[in-house]
């Protein structure tokens, strides 16, 4: 990983030549590729482990190659790059394999390496703009429901069992995925879940993998850095409803964008709505919502159907778990032990860090810490603490710096709607100019409630006390943005911040907790 984050290899990675590998790929050799023995695989300099294959591949700033020397220093037994790298990955000593583009190779290579093709779990993968996260969770807790050992990994985290670390990118680079898989296969876990972004499908990242189910939840304004507009976005989610990625698909099609994923799929897909206007295989239908709780019934393409609750606020939350359900069933699970176990349990069994997580005492405000930063996100969470909440809502957000701009205004305006008080702070405002920031999210919010309270507090610490003291008894303050995250990044440097810490202290501070 980039940050220096843990990851998690298999503790018992069994050799393979790289001879083998060479003769597998047909790669271009330099240098003397004979009784070089491999147990791992980097894409990073600074991950790598003695016995492991650095693969050079050029980036923003610079060409992976480039490290091959520091590569060699931490143990790197040989390169694997192109053209451009070869010569200067050659300077380092090592053995040099060339292909024509070594992140195309990656995920196939890293499979070689870590046999990732043998006895493998089964495997869930989930896509879309919002959602992913608790999707992943939610299955992760049913096959825990089930009795089955499963895994995961997420935005938040990757974790086996009671094992975790905490995630950099939402979905790892092959190399690092691959490796969690071969860990998880020495943990003995029968089924992962993955959360797939955009950017893992347009950057190779789960290459080398062929999912048994495939979910997609929604798609909304997100990520225009990174994509030109929702075409080219939507193009880059499709790719994992194919058959080189997935064997069958659930697909939400509650949006034009669902029933295009279904309508362009070329794998089995089974369709999934939570609206009353839509006709699906599978429907869901909120029956109950409070703060905490969201009762809701799942019927199936055969009429079988269950009702069950999970235990978080919101109709999208009922809508992640019925795809959860529905995947569980399409991959061979049967609706009817998943609602045994359910029913014994008193619903679904789940955590997940960070989104809508309630932190309230006795009495006082009750305060969800979120992991929404989209334009959607915002618009969701807020009508779900609007249905559940008898006073004001206060809302803490900021925005992303060197990411997606396009969607500040956007941001500003639902905050502005659908919350009584806004107080505008910094999110990781990284090499932009956080007053910048903050001031295309108050022209949003203006713009869509003129006469509306709107509060600007650079430090986050300030801001969320200032909302807290808005509020009182049957109120509710939304924090959205920072979710499970335990840092602020400001120029280039992670500063620790947890939300959650901060917002506990707070209510303490303030008598409240
Ligand atoms: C913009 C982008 O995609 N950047 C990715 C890219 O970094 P880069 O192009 O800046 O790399 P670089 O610094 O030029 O270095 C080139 C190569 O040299 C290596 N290197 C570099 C320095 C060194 O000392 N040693 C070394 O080996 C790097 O690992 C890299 O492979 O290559 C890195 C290594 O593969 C990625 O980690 C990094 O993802 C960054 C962290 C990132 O934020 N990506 C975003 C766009 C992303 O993928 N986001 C989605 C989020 C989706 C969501 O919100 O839903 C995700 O899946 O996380
Ligand atoms: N099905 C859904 N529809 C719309 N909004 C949702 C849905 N599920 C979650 N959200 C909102 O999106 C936020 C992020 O949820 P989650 O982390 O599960 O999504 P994600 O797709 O993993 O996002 P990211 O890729 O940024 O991690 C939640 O905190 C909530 O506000």
């Amino acid at each position: 990983m980039t940050d220096g984050r843990a990851s998690l290899r298999p503790q018992h990675p069994v050799a393979r030549a790289l001879s083998g590998l060479v003769d597998a790929f047909e790669f271009d050799t330099v240098g003397d590729i004979d009784g070089v023995e491999l147990t791992g695989v980097s894409l990073n300099s600074r991950t790598v482990q003695p016995g492991d294959l650095y693969v050079g591949v050029p980036g923003r700033h610079s060409h992976g190659a480039s490290f091959s020397e520091g590569a060699r220093d931490a143990g790197a037994v040989a390169v694997l790059t192109d053209e451009a790298g070869a010569s200067v990955a050659a300077e380092s000593g090592l053995p040099v394999l060339v292909t024509p583009d070594a992140r195309a190779a990656l995920g196939d290579v890293a499979a070689w390496i870590h046999r990732t093709d043998e006895n493998p779990a089964t495997l869930f993968a989930v896509t879309g703009t919002n959602g992913k996260t608790s999707v992943i969770y939610l299955l992760y807790g049913i096959l825990g429901q089930l009795g089955v050992v499963a895994g995961l990994t997420t935005t938040a985290e990757r974790r086996i069992g009671d094992e975790a670390v905490t995630s950099s990118l939402t979905t790892p680079e092959a190399s690092e995925l691959h490796a969690l898989l071969a860990r998880m296969r020495e943990a003995e876990v029968r089924a992962v879940g993955v959360e797939v972004s955009a950017q893992a499908l347009s950057r190779h990242r789960v290459d080398g993998l062929v999912f048994d189910v495939a979910g997609f939840t929604n798609l909304s304004h997100d990520h225009f850095d990174d994509y030109a507009d929702f075409e080219e976005y939507f193009q880059a989610k499709l790719e994992l409803f194919q058959p080189d990625r997935s064997r069958r698909g659930v697909v939400t099609v509650d949006s034009d964008w669902g029933r295009r994923i279904a309508d362009s799929s070329r794998i089995p897909v089974s369709t999934l709505t939570s609206s009353e206007e839509v006709a699906a295989d599978w429907t869901m239908r909120v029956v109950e919502e409070s703060s905490d709780e969201t009762v809701f019934s799942l019927e199936g393409p055969d009429g079988r159907s269950l009702t069950t609750s999970v235990p978080l606020l919101g109709w999208y939350m009922a809508a992640n778990a019925a795809l959860a359900i529905a995947m569980l069933v399409e991959s061979g699970y049967d609706l009817d032990a998943i609602a045994h176990v359910l029913e014994r349990d008193g619903g679904i069994r789940a955590y997940i860090p960070g989104r809508a997580e309630q932190i309230a005492g006795e009495s006082g405000p009750r305060v969800y810490i979120d992991y929404g930063h989209s334009p959607d996100a915002f618009l969701n969470t807020l009508a779900a603490i609007r249905k559940t909440t008898s006073g004001r809502i206060i809302m803490v957000f900021g925005a992303d710096g060197d990411r997606d701009t396009t969607k500040r205004h956007d941001m500003g305006a639902i905050a502005a709607r659908g919350a009584d008080a806004v107080v505008i702070t910094d999110f990781h405002p990284r090499f932009e100019d956080p007053a910048a920031i903050r001031a295309a999210l108050l022209a949003g919010a203006r713009e869509a409630r003129p006469d509306g309270e709107f509060h600007e507090i650079a430090d986050p610490r300030a801001a969320f006390r200032a909302a807290l003291a808005l509020a009182d008894d049957g109120d509710a303050v939304l924090y959205a943005g920072p979710g499970h995250e335990d840092y602020h990044e400001v120029a280039g440097e992670k500063l620790p911040y947890s939300a959650r810490d901060d917002a506990r202290l707070a209510l303490q501070e303030a008598g409240w907790l």
